[in-house]
């Protein structure tokens, strides 16, 4: 069963400013803390050119011969018509502009990488597609972005339902401090998914293999989630969103906060449930934006410079800005 996030008119709903205020007993939505938690500390970071290697001829855009260019992994191509368009949105914190009339489309059943220097604007793109930048006092954000052709910014969309079915991952696992079990079921008890025990027991399950972690946990279910390792927490984070059947998943830098062997299950995951989910990745790696996504979008002081196929991006980008950033001229 698929959440309408449609408003329902029984329930008060301010539109816009809805969010977390709604229904303030909804802590987490589709895998997401929702009121206020918009965790943007991250620890330090050295950028990641492993992806690098060394080029001997000059490219078509007149790059030194010296270019390097990254070993894009990801099938390329994208699988899904437009799930999410965004058309000429700019995003205003107090004053100060963030975001300058970004127009981009995001398809279904792909991975799209959002990649760009700090500051650029790409988390606060994100969260523009689950509106989660209500949440943010004084952030205002202006034009207009529809799912499946809807604008989700209306006031007949209830932002908590939304939230459920644009889940969202953030770089540091969040899993309550609750059982494993009670994790995952969280969502679909309060959102009336299942009708009995055997039913939310089978969305528990379902949703920790989907996460690829049910194997790790199956044994300790009635453990507490915060025990798990970050990486096995990250994925239970995964599996709380699945839960609640989302149809994108929005994920903020998820294995910024990761060892190199869990980054590597957390990113052989997303390349699974792309096949059911529209994906959409904030990362600082661009050896993870080769691995794992289809589509690459660079952002540039809050402009969205260019976008296409990863591939491309990464080999072939048309701006000279996007070269730069991908060979490590500046980042
Ligand atoms: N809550 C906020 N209040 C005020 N300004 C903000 C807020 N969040 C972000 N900004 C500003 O908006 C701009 C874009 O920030 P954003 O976090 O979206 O960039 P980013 O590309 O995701 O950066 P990073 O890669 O460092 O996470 C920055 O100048 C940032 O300082």
């Amino acid at each position: 069963m698929k959440l309408p996030f449609f408003h329902n008119p029984a329930k008060a709903s301010d539109g816009r400013e809805g969010g977390a205020s709604d229904n303030p007993g909804l802590p987490l939505m589709g895998g997401q803390i929702v009121p206020g938690v918009t965790d943007t500390t991250r620890p330090d970071e050295t950028r990641d050119e492993s992806f690098l290697t060394p080029e001997p001829e000059a490219d078509a855009r007149g790059a030194p011969a010296a270019q390097r260019v990254p070993a894009v992994t990801a099938a390329s191509g994208t699988a899904g018509p437009t799930k999410i368009m965004a058309r000429d949105v700019s995003v205003f914190y107090g004053e100060k502009q963030a975001l300058y009339d970004v127009s981009l489309d995001i398809p279904d059943k792909t991975v799209t990488a959002l990649i760009g220097p700090s500051g650029c604007g790409k988390s606060t793109f994100l969260r523009t597609m689950n509106r989660m930048n209500d949440t943010i006092q004084g952030c205002r954000v202006t034009g207009r972005i529809e799912m499946d052709g809807n604008d989700i910014n209306t006031k007949a969309i209830d932002p908590v339902l939304l939230r459920a079915q644009v889940g969202m991952v953030f770089q540091k696992p969040n899993p309550f401090p609750k059982t494993i079990y009670e994790n995952v079921a969280y969502g679909p008890k309060i959102h009336g998914l299942t009708t009995n025990k055997t039913e939310l027991d089978g969305v528990v399950e379902a949703s920790l293999k989907r996460a690829g972690l049910w194997e790790e946990v199956a044994d300790r279910l009635h453990s507490a989630g915060t025990g798990l390792s970050g990486g096995q927490q990250q994925r239970l984070v995964i599996a709380r969103a699945i839960a609640v059947n989302p149809e994108v998943i929005l994920m903020d830098e998820p294995c910024s906060a990761l060892d190199p062997i869990a980054t590597a299950k957390i990113e052989e995951l997303i390349d699974e449930l792309r096949e059911r989910y529209c994906i959409v990745i904030v990362t600082h790696s661009m050896a993870q934006a080769a691995r794992v996504s289809q589509r690459t979008a660079f952002f540039h002081m809050g402009r969205l410079v260019e976008t296409g196929n990863t591939e491309e991006i990464f080999t072939n980008p048309r701006e000279r800005r996007t070269l730069d950033y991908i060979t490590g001229r500046f980042g």
